[in-house]
């Protein structure tokens, strides 16, 4: 099943209420939460304040993205903010199966995030413990990047190491997703996708969310 992320980083900051309401309306299965520190990556974009604000606008689940340095100190704070997912980069946490045990402590589901230079290798052994892998696309940081493509082998190695472990572990794709890029990832076993401005850099949010996802379930059939 292909399942759409909308980037909250790509919305109208001065109406987050609504663009929200407008995504779930148009078929997002989760909301993006792109939390940048201005450290990890060289952005600095919002916190759990902001997931606060817009809880009473929406039911979907919320997959906080942190990326950020020390993420164990937030943790805590994102996790009573209402995560449904947290994922942390493996290039930011130094003891990554104990800041997994952290989320999983607090009920949230926890996931790790690649860069696009990232081997998996760095990640196989933390594999039996989380509930998602994150490939980047882009370098993290800013939406309306290019897309990758060279991550796409990545994705079918990822796909094939999860399959022999007979594990359930959802592979989400980010950067630089569209109607076209979608395909090869959907392909090589991605099922979740974030998407920023191919989705709020639209006027019809309806009819972009449902051409990208529409575009992914046709590469899986
Ligand atoms: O995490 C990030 C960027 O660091 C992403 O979530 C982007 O916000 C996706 O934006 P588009 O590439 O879809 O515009």
């Amino acid at each position: 099943m292909i399942k759409i992320a909308p980037s909250l980083l790509a919305a109208d900051f001065a109406k987050l209420g609504e663009e929200v309401r407008e995504v779930e309306a148009a078929g997002a299965t989760l909301l993006h939460i792109d939390v940048m520190d201005g450290h990890f990556v060289p952005n600095i974009s919002f916190g759990s304040l902001v997931m606060d604000a817009i809880k009473p606008y929406t039911n979907l689940p919320l997959d906080v993205h942190l990326m950020i340095e020390n993420p164990d100190q937030y943790i805590e704070q994102f996790a009573k903010a209402g995560a449904e997912y947290i994922t942390v980069h493996v290039e930011a946490c130094r003891h990554l199966h104990r800041t997994i045990q952290l989320i999983r402590s607090y009920g949230v589901k926890p996931g790790v995030v690649l860069n696009p230079h990232t081997p998996i290798e760095t990640i196989k052994h933390v594999l039996e413990d989380i509930d998602l892998v994150l490939l980047m696309t882009v370098n993290p940081g800013f939406g309306g990047q290019k897309f990758i493509d060279s991550v796409v082998p990545k994705i079918a190695e990822l796909s094939y190491m999860i399959k022999q472990r007979n594990l359930e572990i959802e592979i989400e794709i980010d950067g630089g997703i569209t109607a076209e890029t979608i395909v090869p990832c959907a392909e090589a076993g991605a099922t979740i996708f974030v998407a920023g401005s191919a989705i709020f850099g639209k006027e019809d949010r309806q009819t972009a969310l449902q051409s990208i996802l529409k575009a992914g379930e046709d590469a899986i059939k």
